[in-house]
């Protein structure tokens, strides 16, 4: 039977301080090229969640010693070797970056994953691959399924991929180039979106010792060792989106604790947009501290850069008073759910009108009303919908477990953080 959320509706102010799980991106990054260098590695605080647990089951199939020492991840690196499967879930990550490593592996891998999974888009990985001197089968279709054929060597050099429907085509061959013969130099064809993730490989690669240069047109990596790193990793700042907007919608108060003071990641962009749709926002000796004012604006902003904060905000958009226009998110059509459909279905079915662009959304809120809503297997949609089950009484949403993907435990926070404000802890 399908399981059902109600999600709480909050009459009052909300007050709390959350301390939210580890950065799903920068877990996977670390993982990837921890297993790739020359030594072991410690993880301390990475998530523990759907896409990080496969990413580790998947580097495990490749020979990588991966164990848990308490909540730390310890990374040993072994000779990579196939034949392996990879089960790659729903997960982005695993579905560009695990390919690259299975190219150095002495076997064939063979990725798939969740149904969805086989619709997200890989063209422009597979095709990198292949310029690289890879060999994939993937029956012409540019998507999972597809076998890696590795053969223990990866030649790279010069490249040109089109990372127009994912950034993280480009962060993928780059995690895995030092190790490559010729290591990669690679030119972005199209316009990419999500360019701080891409500054976050970057980030990770510089961190473990490997030359990393900007191009006119890329980015190149040269080819050598990749040094061992004990690295803490960040609280998660995509997934501090709903609880920040919870400060908006209730006119309360949410601090996200251990906010990185200097970070690649995409959520740090809510400092400045939050303010824009009526929040004050603050640094405190906590963390990142949200002031709901009682207004709650309208926005017109490009999300191309960070897409991913598109499902918790346009639900925002859809409380506010007055309209919005989001753009710069065409490729969130491929991501977990065709994010701009589900949008469009979920805000309307509880009053706002919407209008959907080939890159965006223009949402204008209306009389609000009660609606069952679908979470699409998107822990974004989740999110969002509790966001605006905040205000609107009798929100429900079917298949809450979508929000395993990367907080697993999502439903018992946001129960948490209306009814035991001190008890939102990691
Ligand atoms: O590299 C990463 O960790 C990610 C990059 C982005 O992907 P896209 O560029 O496909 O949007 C983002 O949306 C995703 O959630 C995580
Ligand atoms: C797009 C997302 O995930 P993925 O890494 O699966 O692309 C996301 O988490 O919003």
């Amino acid at each position: 039977m399908t399981e059902v959320w109600t999600t709480p509706c909050s009459p009052a102010p909300v007050d709390a301080v959350v301390a939210l799980p580890g950065s799903k991106s920068l877990t996977a990054r670390a993982l990837v090229v921890a297993a790739l260098a020359d030594g072991p590695s410690r993880l301390v605080r990475p998530l523990h969640a759907r896409d990080t647990d496969l990413m580790v089951a998947a580097l495990r199939a490749l020979g990588v010693g991966i164990t848990a020492d308490g909540e730390d991840l310890l990374v040993v690196p072994g000779v990579l070797r196939g034949p392996a499967t990879v089960d790659a879930g729903l997960a982005g990550t695993v579905l560009r970056f695990l390919p690259p490593v299975a190219a150095l592996a002495t076997g064939p891998v063979h990725l798939d994953g969740d149904p969805r999974l086989r619709d997200r888009p890989n063209a422009g990985l597979i095709e990198g691959l292949r310029a690289c001197g890879v060999q994939v089968e993937d029956g012409g279709r540019g998507r999972a399924p597809f076998t890696v054929h590795g053969t223990g060597s990866v030649a790279g050099g010069v490249v040109t991929v089109d990372a127009s429907e994912s950034s993280q085509v480009v962060s993928g061959l780059l995690l895995a180039a030092a190790r490559f013969e010729r290591g990669i130099d690679l030119t972005v064809a199209g316009a990419m979106p999500s360019l701080p993730h891409v500054e976050m490989t970057v980030a990770t690669l510089t961190e473990h010792g490997v030359a990393v240069a900007e191009t006119a047109g890329g980015w190149q990596v040269a080819p050598g060792p990749i040094a061992a790193l004990d690295r803490v990793v960040e609280p998660d700042l995509s997934n501090a989106a709903p609880f920040l907007a919870a400060a908006l919608v209730t006119g309360g108060r949410v601090t996200v604790r251990d906010w990185p003071r200097r970070t690649t990641q995409p959520g740090a962009h809510l400092e400045q947009l939050l303010p824009r749709m009526g929040a004050t926002v603050e640094r405190t000796a906590d963390g990142l501290q949200v002031r709901g004012t009682g207004a709650l604006h309208g926005v017109t902003a490009d999300l191309g850069e960070i897409g991913e904060l598109t499902p918790v905000l346009a639900a925002l958009c859809a409380l506010a008073d007055g309209p919005s226009r989001l753009t710069g998110v065409a490729h969130l059509r491929g991501h977990e759910t065709d994010r701009l459909q589900a949008l469009d279905e979920v805000l309307t079915a509880v009053g706002a009108q919407v209008r959907q662009l080939p890159d965006g959304l223009e949402i204008t809120p209306g009389p609000r009303r009660a609606a069952q809503l679908e979470s699409y297997a998107d822990h974004r949609m989740v999110h969002a919908a509790a966001v605006l089950g905040l205000a609107i009484e009798g929100v429900r949403v079917a298949d809450p477990g979508a929000v395993a993907k990367t907080m697993p435990d999502f439903t018992d926070r946001w129960a948490a953080l209306l009814t035991d404000p001190a008890g939102v802890t990691r």
